[in-house]
């Protein structure tokens, strides 16, 4: 076999390598000659072929996957809002001629953006070893030699898809390549990340496409890198690998972005902070204007006000809090976080949505019976069940059977249906609800048989029947599936043979045959799962394809009470206000279709609710993109590992539990964080602006604001490697802008009054001093440290509901902090920094005060406390 010839620009279309994809001729080759053209063959290449075209062609990935460099990282930093009104303040000092405090900010500003560009970096190669654990498979048709057999369908990565390769595509599959199609059989594609489409798309093969260019995405006849099958299979060829697929000519990427809870939350805090610090200035100039005719020299102490309100560290904080969080979740409980923030959203979830069938049960259906119209035991519809599932395989060529149908398929005896040829399939698809399989008789060449089974009403409004017979067949289903039993209708219907192809137009006017009766345990640890969730404050929703009465069963079997169910119909009546109102009291939904999923999922966030979603076929894509966070497990199909934004090793609530836990502790971490740096922040920028009011001087130096301010941020790092403490765990910890800052005023003040009370001790014991005012500055910022000390003492503790300590890297540094704030000034940098040291007296009465501040701080936090609890 020769190598895959220099492409042609007409096979090459998709991306060709000569002309980009928009560019590029049509596609004027009929699938023969297609296949000769790429030397391949409907068996597939050989493995010494496949190894050379690799070798030639290289990897089948797209070239963004590329990391991204530290030094673009740092740029990127820089574009964060608090850093760059940071870097405003920084040249205004420079213009106005502040040499120091300008070099003091901009240097700030060069250490948090290192900072927190290395801890992205590190954070994003963890990230990626650990997504590299979930890669995507195509399922090929290869040989061992050139004459060999064909060996069967193989799950290879799809990064080894070289041009020429034969693959096959079922439900849940990414498109691995650019792909023609040589069979299809209701095959429908999503093409969102591609076209913005969200209905999936039909696509099927052409043997002689016209030519004409429709655009790189639209040929029915092609499925490209980027999409994915919603439901139907298929078989195609090839064409396209990597960097020379229509996805990469055109620039895209499949990711999607959204905003996340989290994502909100800090956006919020940070425009609150960056509007009080963008008044500030302005705020200190004109109080010392009219207050003390004092002008333009006023303005690096204001600046520096500013700067003192902002929490510098907070995005190094975050990453590293989230980065370590994801790695102790890896590596306990094998959880792979995809998104970092998405460990926060965890966290914060009150609202997890499952599907039924392999969270609640174990999704290993077994079938009990089958009955006829009559509720008698009827063999001849389990065996009509087989010919369905036996030729839908068969003909649909699905990579892997369904549990339903394999169920079905081991209870016959897993054997092609003697004497019944296949002659087309209608594969089953999650919004039709049934599968049929059209048969040929023996000896009957002249009559085709479809055969029909699915979910019993989708399956019973295709029959003929009248409106009493069809609500007792409903009635006498509704009974067994109260009872938890999974049931599927058979239904049969004699056609004269045709060529036309068959569609779902052709199921109707069906003979009811019987119902094929299937159990599914329950899943071991679903119970105690669900217990604990419930126990941690989350509310469970089950969003389920099946029939409402076998939901109820499973729930109620659970101990979880099913209230009343939800059907599909029921959900399309609704607006979208009622669906919120409807979700808020509703547990379980049945008879959903994917869009009736994603619905619950978004009326469920409208109504102010952080909504996670577990789920794991292809079915769920649309209320996984819906829901904050995605969950699915290691085995889910591949469109949902790529959509998720958790994936779990095992299909297991209690791992969800877990998650969530790890969740609830990071957020905590960053909310404590938050917490202590903004409360005494804000105490800070409050006294700074009594004091430049009441003072005939400035209260503190531009670079003594400066310097306490380096000292706060340091200290504050230690927060990074905070270990959560256990209270934090009973209630979803969501971080709410408003509510949180809200939260603060109350320690804000006790700080601000902490400083005012220093301000009397200061006036009263250096009233006769020299050199006052150093005495002033240097009092003044021996007590900011040592009160600030004292708040990452006290409130670090304060998420363990009045019980917690702080942890021990956050006492280290709050003992720093007092070292540094008792011994600075004292030290040869006090006189650089213009400070003296302070009389003995004052010590003895800055005791007091701090005595006294701690003994309030320890009050307004179980206040707080109690308030939050
Ligand atoms: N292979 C199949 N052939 C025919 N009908 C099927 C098949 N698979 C599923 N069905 C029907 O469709 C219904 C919904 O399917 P299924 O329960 O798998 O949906 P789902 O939304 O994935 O549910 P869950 O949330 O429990 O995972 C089933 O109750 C059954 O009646
Ligand atoms: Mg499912």
């Amino acid at each position: 076999m020769s190598e895959a010839a220099a492409p042609d620009p007409r096979v090459w279309n998709s991306g060709g390598e000569p002309a980009p994809a928009d560019t590029a001729e049509p596609v004027a080759l009929t699938a023969l000659q297609l296949l000769r053209h790429l030397d391949s063959g409907p068996r597939g290449l050989t493995d010494t072929e496949a190894e050379r075209r690799l070798a030639r062609h290289g990897q089948n990935v797209l070239p963004a996957a590329r990391p991204v460099s530290l030094y673009r990282r740092v740029l990127h930093s820089l574009r964060d809002p608090f850093t760059a009104v940071l870097l405003c303040l920084g040249l205004v000092s420079v213009v106005v001629a502040a040499w120091g405090t300008g070099s003091v900010i901009l240097s700030l500003v060069a250490v948090s953006c290192l900072l927190r560009s290395s801890g992205e970096h590190r954070a994003d190669r963890a990230m990626a070893a650990l997504r590299e654990s979930v890669v995507s498979t195509a399922t090929v048709l290869r040989r061992p030699d050139h004459d060999g057999p064909v060996t069967g369908p193989r799950e290879i990565p799809a990064a080894e898809l070289v041009p020429g390769d034969i693959v096959r595509l079922g439900p849940g599959d990414l498109v691995p390549a650019d792909v023609r199609l040589l069979r299809a059989s209701g095959l429908r594609v999503h093409e969102a990340a591609l076209t913005g489409e969200s209905a999936p798309v039909a696509k099927y093969p052409l043997d002689a496409p016209d030519g004409t260019d429709i655009g790189p995405f639209a040929r029915p006849h092609v499925c490209s890198m980027g999409s994915s099958v919603a439901y139907g299979s298929a078989t195609g060829v090839v064409v396209a690998t990597g960097a020379r697929t229509c996805l990469a000519a055109a620039h895209r990427t499949t990711r999607r972005r959204r905003d996340s809870a989290f994502d909100q939350a800090v956006h919020g805090i940070s425009w609150t902070l960056i509007r009080f610090m963008l008044i500030t200035p302005p705020l200190v100039l004109m109080a010392g204007a009219t207050l003390h005719g004092r002008g333009l020299e006023t303005l690096p102490f204001a600046v520096a006000v500013a700067v003192g309100l902002t929490p510098e560290m907070l995005p190094v904080v975050v990453t590293t809090v989230l980065a370590r969080g994801a790695a102790r979740l890896a590596r306990t409980h094998k959880v792979i976080v995809k998104r970092l923030p998405a460990l926060h959203d965890l966290g914060a979830v009150d609202v997890l949505c499952l599907d039924k069938t392999g969270t609640l049960t174990q999704d290993r259906p077994v079938v009990a019976r089958a009955v006829d119209a009559e509720g008698r035991d009827d063999p001849a519809v389990l065996r009509w069940a087989g010919v369905n599932a036996w030729w839908t395989l068969q003909l649909a060529e699905l990579p892997t059977p369904d549990a339903l149908d394999e169920a079905i398929l081991d209870a016959t005896g897993e054997e092609e249906p003697l004497g019944w040829d296949g002659v087309a399939a209608l594969p089953y698809d999650p919004v039709r609800r049934l599968a049929t399989a059209v048969v040929r008789g023996p000896g009957r060449l002249g009559t085709h048989t479809l055969v029909a089974k699915g979910a019993v009403e989708n399956v019973l409004e295709r029959c003929a029947l009248d409106d009493a017979e069809r609500e007792r067949l409903l009635a006498m289903a509704a009974r067994e599936a109260d009872t938890g039993a999974r049931l599927l209708a058979v239904a049969l219907a004699e056609r004269p043979a045709r060529r036309r192809a068959y569609t779902p137009a052709d199921e109707r006017g069906l003979a009811f045959l019987g119902f094929v009766v299937l159990r599914d345990a329950l899943a071991p640890t679903a119970a105690e799962a669900l217990g604990s969730l419930a126990e941690h404050g989350v509310a469970v929703r089950i969003l389920t394809g099946d029939h409402p009465g076998t939901a109820a069963h499973t729930c109620r079997e659970l101990g979880l009470a099913p209230g009343r169910v939800l059907t599909a119909t029921d959900i399309d009546r609704l607006d979208d206000d009622a669906l919120a109102e409807a979700a808020r009291s509703t547990t379980v939904f049945a008879r959903c279709a994917p869009e009736h999923k994603a619905r619950v999922v978004g009326a469920l966030r409208a109504g102010g609710h952080v909504t996670g979603f577990l789920g794991d076929g292809a079915n769920d894509v649309p209320a996984l993109l819906a829901a904050d966070v995605g969950i699915c497990p290691k085995g889910a199909v591949d469109v949902v590992r790529e959509t998720a934004d958790v994936v779990l090793a095992e299909k297991d609530l209690a791992a969800v539990d877990h998650a969530i836990t790890a969740g609830r502790f990071s957020s905590a971490g960053i909310a404590t964080y938050l917490r202590i740096t903004l409360s005494s922040n804000l105490g800070n920028v409050i006294a700074m602006l009594a004091a430049a009011l009441l003072l005939p001087f400035l209260p503190m130096l531009p670079a003594q604001v400066l310097v306490q301010n380096l000292c706060f941020d340091a200290a504050q790092l230690a927060f990074a490697f905070d270990r959560p403490a256990s209270g934090a765990l009973r209630r979803p910890a969501r971080l709410r802008p408003r509510g949180f800052l809200r939260s603060l005023t109350g320690f804000g003040l006790l700080n601000a009054t902490a400083d005012v009370a220093t301000f009397a001790v200061l006036l009263l014991t250096t009233r006769s001093a020299t050199d006052a005012q150093d005495v002033f500055h240097a009092g003044w910022f021996t007590e900011n440290l040592l009160t600030q000390a004292l708040v990452m003492i006290v409130l670090s503790g304060i998420r363990s509901a009045g019980a917690g300590r702080a942890s021990s890297p956050v006492r280290c540094a709050a003992g720093a902090l007092a070292a540094i704030g008792v011994l600075l000034p004292l030290s040869p940098l006090g006189p650089m920094l213009a400070m003296a040291p302070l009389p003995p007296l004052f010590y003895l009465l800055l005791a007091a005060v701090l005595a006294v501040y701690t003994v309030a701080l320890r009050a307004e936090k179980l206040r707080f406390d109690r308030r939050h609890a």
